[in-house]
């Protein structure tokens, strides 16, 4: 190292080379696989730094399976991905958030796994140019091209890698491969290259900051108002302070700072939405993945989210995640209220 320059620098791509030489039967699949992934990271953040400059900002005219509008740039990034992740040659299929059905891969392309992804979370957020992101999951088919849907309706904790981007004031991009490490890497948009910047990550046990859409509070059920008052009201006796909230409405931005500063965040089921807003296989898993990894932890309410296993591709889940003392917490909230959660589920 000269006085300013660090000339040994862990790239994501020499992180994922390294990983993969740990494992002496390894293929060198998912390291290509993984520059796909980041391909469109990149893609997607170049076009996010110009959006308001090229007329990218505001709505495509289309609606997704899930009812929402469209924005431009949740086209755009989608196209971005699924091109670029075909043309790896390592994947069977795919699920995105921006398509109704599975992608399936063309014969000559098909490999080993399948990814599930959100190509642009948080788009409402877009036109306001606050923060958005990429959140994505691997999955081994064990038929690898002769796979089926079925390989990949299993329980979360057979996800393989989880990771997201994000957009924000800079650009980091988080994984996991499930080796008990989450590394954060940081775009050096001069080289074009994501570089470590956060090894191994952990979140805190505990933290002060609570994370959740507060203008759902009328349609929240007894366990969730309740953990939210503890929060927000401690008991004189505690002597604990309140903690403080912060919500910025893209799961991605509001994930990346609960993991590097502690807490909760939740989007929990209510009265309108009965299991949540956040979608199982491109969401909820692969952010569940990504906070147990680090040290925390990830419910629905009253379960592990990991242990889930969706029924359709685009089905949602509860959430709760944070610091391991905040999920006890939340925990301990459902199980005090489980006549309400059980009145309800009948
Ligand atoms: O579900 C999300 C949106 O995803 P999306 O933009 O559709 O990929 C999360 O990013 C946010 O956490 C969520 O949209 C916030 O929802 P509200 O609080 O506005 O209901
Ligand atoms: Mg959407
Ligand atoms: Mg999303
Ligand atoms: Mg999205």
């Amino acid at each position: 190292m000269t006085d300013h320059h660090q000339t040994n620098i862990m790239t994501l791509t020499r992180y994922v080379l390294e990983e993969q030489r740990q494992h002496p039967d390894a293929t060198g699949d998912l390291t290509v696989a993984m520059n796909s992934v980041q391909l469109g990271c990149k893609f997607v953040e170049s076009c996010v730094r110009k959006a308001r400059l090229v007329n990218l900002v505001g709505l495509a005219g289309n609606t997704n399976v899930q009812g929402e509008d469209q924005k431009k740039l949740d086209v755009l990034s989608n196209e971005m991905f699924v091109n670029a992740l075909k043309a790896s040659g390592k994947f069977s299929f795919m699920v995105s958030e921006e398509v109704d059905d599975i992608i399936f891969v063309p014969e000559s392309l098909r490999g080993k796994y399948c990814i599930t992804f959100d190509p642009l979370d948080g788009s409402s957020n877009i036109d306001a140019g606050v923060n958005v992101g990429t959140i994505f999951g691997i999955w081994r088919l064990p038929s690898g091209p002769r796979a089926t849907i079925d390989e990949i309706l299993v329980p979360g904790s057979e996800i393989i890698a989880g990771g997201y981007c994000m957009y924000g004031s800079s650009c980091n991009l988080v994984l996991t491969f499930g080796n008990g490490t989450v590394e954060g890497f940081t775009l050096d948009p001069a080289i074009g290259e994501f570089i470590l910047t956060h090894p191994d990550i952990r979140i805190p046990p505990k933290g002060k900051i609570y994370s959740v859409n507060e203008g759902n509070s009328m349609y929240w059920d007894d366990a969730t108002r309740s953990y939210f008052d503890s929060v927000k009201y401690p008991s004189p006796e505690s002597g604990l302070k309140p903690y403080s909230a912060r919500y910025i409405g893209s799961m991605v931005a509001d994930v990346h700072r609960t993991l590097l500063y502690g807490g909760v965040f939740a989007y929990p089921a209510d009265r309108k939405s009965r299991s949540g807003k956040l979608r199982i296989l491109y969401e909820s898993f692969p952010m569940a993945f990504i906070i147990e990894q680090a040290g925390g932890r990830a419910i629905t309410g009253t379960q592990r989210v990991l242990d889930l296993v969706p029924t359709h591709i685009h089905d949602r889940c509860p959430v709760f995640l944070g610091g391991t003392e905040e999920i006890a917490q939340v925990e301990a909230a459902f199980a005090s209220h489980a006549s309400w959660v059980k009145g309800n589920a009948e």
